[in-house]
């Protein structure tokens, strides 16, 4: 079974039903911490959730519960577009109050001032959620993907609505700790480390990236929600954990974070990134098991 953030009808679901093989039930959560918890209790096998997208930024929900509670760690990774349609009760009623996820409404906040001025915004839990309360009554109109029409009766008022062209979302596939998916030679990494109060400390990770010749492909900021001032930063970096640099990088900042926790290697789902070789460094690890060996100087 594969949870997913739900209901049925979001984004998410339509990244599940990519990740899922043919025969594989998946199971609507209300809330991210909800399909993350399922999937640490071993109720279900693996849970799709949002991490990243390109207009909004980090979904805030999926950061926090990817810290809190049992370690889970991201075996896959999809990339869909993102473009809405606004869903309302046949009948042709006034919109007086319009309802979607935060980062949906973040992502039309011009389309709404322009189209519908006098409605109020209101956050709901998630895309399918505003549209199946529409169908309740509770709104008069949801900001939703456009596949939700499927599984709630309602009438589109318009569609292909985004303030941005060509927005993204990325999603994780994630899983307790297990077998890790074999390097593709395009992958991506993703550690969670909570720096120490001091000079230069968030320098000193990065340059062990850098020196290292690996590129940072995303850094995003939460509290710890201990003591103000304390944060939590979410790396992500082009390589895979069974390259020699990267294990020695892992490694380096454990040293300087001994709370890092490492949230995956896996395949990117889009080309692209800084790509330096790799060769160099097994060669020279190489070197030194031969020093250690006694066979090399
Ligand atoms: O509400 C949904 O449909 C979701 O899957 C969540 C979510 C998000 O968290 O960003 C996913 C993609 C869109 O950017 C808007 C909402």
């Amino acid at each position: 079974m594969l949870a997913y953030f739900g209901p049925q009808g979001t984004f998410t679901e339509q990244a599940a039903r990519g990740f899922a093989s043919p025969q594989q039930e998946l199971v609507p959560f209300e809330t991210v911490p909800a399909a993350l918890a399922a999937t640490r209790r071993g109720e279900t096998r693996s849970a799709c959730v949002p991490v990243e997208n390109s207009v909004e930024g980090a979904v805030p929900a999926t950061m926090d519960a990817l810290t809190e509670g049992e370690p889970l760690v991201a075996v896959a990774e999809a990339v869909l577009p993102v473009r809405f349609s606004v869903l309302v009760r046949p009948g042709g009623e006034p919109v007086r109050t319009v309802a979607s996820h935060p980062h949906a409404l973040a992502q039309v906040r011009h389309w709404l001032a322009e189209h519908l001025p006098e409605a109020k915004v209101v956050a709901a839990t998630s895309t399918a959620a505003a549209a199946r309360a529409v169908l309740n009554h509770e709104f008069d109109a949801a900001v939703s993907a456009p596949v939700a029409v499927r599984h709630y009766p309602l009438e589109v008022l318009a569609t292909d609505v985004a303030d941005v062209r060509d927005a993204k979302t990325r999603f994780l596939l994630l899983r307790p700790p297990g077998e890790l998916p074999e390097p593709t030679g395009h992958d991506r990494t993703s550690v969670v480390c909570t720096a120490a109060d001091r000079i230069g400390a968030l320098s000193e990770l990065l340059t062990e990236l850098a020196l290292r010749g690996i590129n940072l492909t995303r850094i995003e900021s939460r509290p710890t929600k201990g003591r103000l001032g304390e944060y939590r930063f979410y790396i992500d970096f082009d390589g895979h954990v069974a390259e020699p640099r990267v294990g020695d990088a892992l490694a380096a900042l454990h040293r300087h974070c001994p709370h890092t926790r490492f949230l995956g290697s896996y395949p990117k789902a889009e080309p692209g990134g800084a790509v330096a070789g790799n060769e160099e460094f097994v060669a020279a690890a190489d070197w030194v098991d031969a020093v250690r060996r006694g066979q090399g100087a």
